[in-house]
């Protein structure tokens, strides 16, 4: 399962955002229990579903009326504060629960209303913009500190007649996500000595901050949209290549209404509708979400998800079926399955996505919209309905 990871300062939003992101909003067949452990749950990415392409929906509890939602692996990293890197505030063990996350959602207070060290100041008081540079730093600082540890090992290595560089720095490197081609195109845009021995400070940066670059790319959740004070949000889409504006606590109180059955709303929804009884005074709060939500895309949270893995990440969903007219497993189970695929992804490819069985035995596959064959190398796409015929049982 993809993981994404919640950085950020403390006080941020970002368990805010956690446990709305992980509420028992869909349960999704596989994952009856949204939370894995404290800090490690199961949230989804929301895609249209392909049975809006037929007469009748799936009606299952991943689909809601042609809403899919697709699990993802969410992680609730403690807050980051200068120095993380160099273990202030326990930070390098923060940090190196990002090992495993294939991206990043940094959560910034957007209202300026908490210090660079996440403590509480006046809204407004401090520029949010700097907490955008300094996670990234952290986490560039983080891995060069990892390089370094690990930099006498290859210098011992390149003694080896048959010593490859990128052989030896993926060695070092799987630990946080890399793959040998994540090195090796690393490798190419730098300018580097063959002999690691003559390797500077600056060289083993750059090769940090490069690979952070490739293996932990980051969406900045401009969060307390709805505190902050006029031009904050758009110096932060200045200041980033992907920012999504976000309230975390309105997402909250929308899901928890929504489980009350106060009122219609499912996750990414650009609105919600009213439908039981409520104060006055709740009915301002949801107001003052509502104004959030016109402004951006609803409340962000799903938005900021949705970016982080259809766009950063450039994964797309297919679904595979048993069944090519019905589009279902051997159970009738309409759609039963989505998995997300990096871009480029074959049949041969999701087969493996499903079972590495079902890979091993591939034979060929169907397009289940209109019947015909696909050819081996055919790249899927968003939406896909694909019936693997496979020699495994
Ligand atoms: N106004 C506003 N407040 C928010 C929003 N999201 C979270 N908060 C508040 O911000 C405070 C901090 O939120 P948390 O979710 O605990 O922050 P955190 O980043 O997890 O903090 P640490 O656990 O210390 O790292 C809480 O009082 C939240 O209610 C939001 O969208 N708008």
């Amino acid at each position: 399962m993809l993981s994404v990871a919640l950085a950020g300062k403390p006080n941020a939003g970002k368990s805010t955002f956690y446990k709305a992101a992980t509420m028992a909003e869909v349960d999704v067949g596989n994952y009856p229990f949204t939370t894995i452990d404290a800090n490690r749950g199961v949230s989804h990415v929301r895609t249209e579903c392909p049975c809006l392409e037929r007469d009748e929906r799936c009606g299952d509890e991943h689909c809601h009326d042609g809403k899919r939602y697709v699990p993802i692996e969410l992680l609730d990293v403690a807050g980051l504060v200068p120095g993380a890197h160099e273990g202030r505030g326990l930070g390098n063990q923060f940090l190196d629960e990002l090992s495993n996350a294939d991206v990043i959602l940094n959560v910034v207070d957007a209202s300026g209303g908490t210090n660079e060290e996440g403590e509480p100041v006046e809204v407004g008081e401090h520029d949010p913009v700097e907490d955008v540079d300094f996670i990234e730093e952290e986490m560039d600082l983080w891995l060069a500190s990892i390089v370094d540890r690990n930099w006498e090992s290859v210098e011992r290595q390149s003694r080896s007649p048959d010593f490859d560089i990128d052989e030896a720095l993926a060695e070092m490197l799987t630990g946080i996500g890399a793959t040998e081609l994540d090195i090796a195109r690393t490798l190419r845009d730098l300018d580097y000595p063959a002999d690691p021995r003559e390797w500077t400070d600056d060289h083993r940066e750059e090769l940090a901050r490069d690979i952070r670059e490739r293996t932990k790319p980051i969406v900045v959740v401009a969060n307390k949209a709805d505190i902050a004070p006029e031009g904050n949000v758009e110096r932060l889409e200045e200041a980033a290549e992907y920012v999504v504006p976000a309230t975390a606590d309105g997402e909250l109180a929308l899901r928890k209404g929504a489980e009350a059955g106060i009122i219609d709303y499912d996750p990414g929804d650009p609105d919600f509708d009213i439908v039981g009884d409520i104060s006055g005074e709740q009915e301002q709060g949801l107001e003052r979400i509502r104004d959030v939500m016109d402004e951006g895309s609803g409340t962000g949270i799903q938005e900021a998800l949705n970016t982080a893995v259809y766009d950063l990440l450039d994964h797309f969903t297919a679904y595979p079926v048993q069944n090519e007219s019905k589009w279902t497993d051997a159970k009738g189970n309409v759609l039963p399955d989505a998995f997300l695929l990096p871009q480029g992804s074959t049949p041969t490819d999701l087969a493996y996505a499903v079972h590495s069985d079902i890979g091993d035995g591939y034979l060929h596959a169907v397009d289940a919209k209109d019947g015909r064959k696909i050819a081996d190398d055919t790249e899927l796409d968003e939406g896909d309905v694909v019936k693997i015929v496979s020699s495994a049982k």
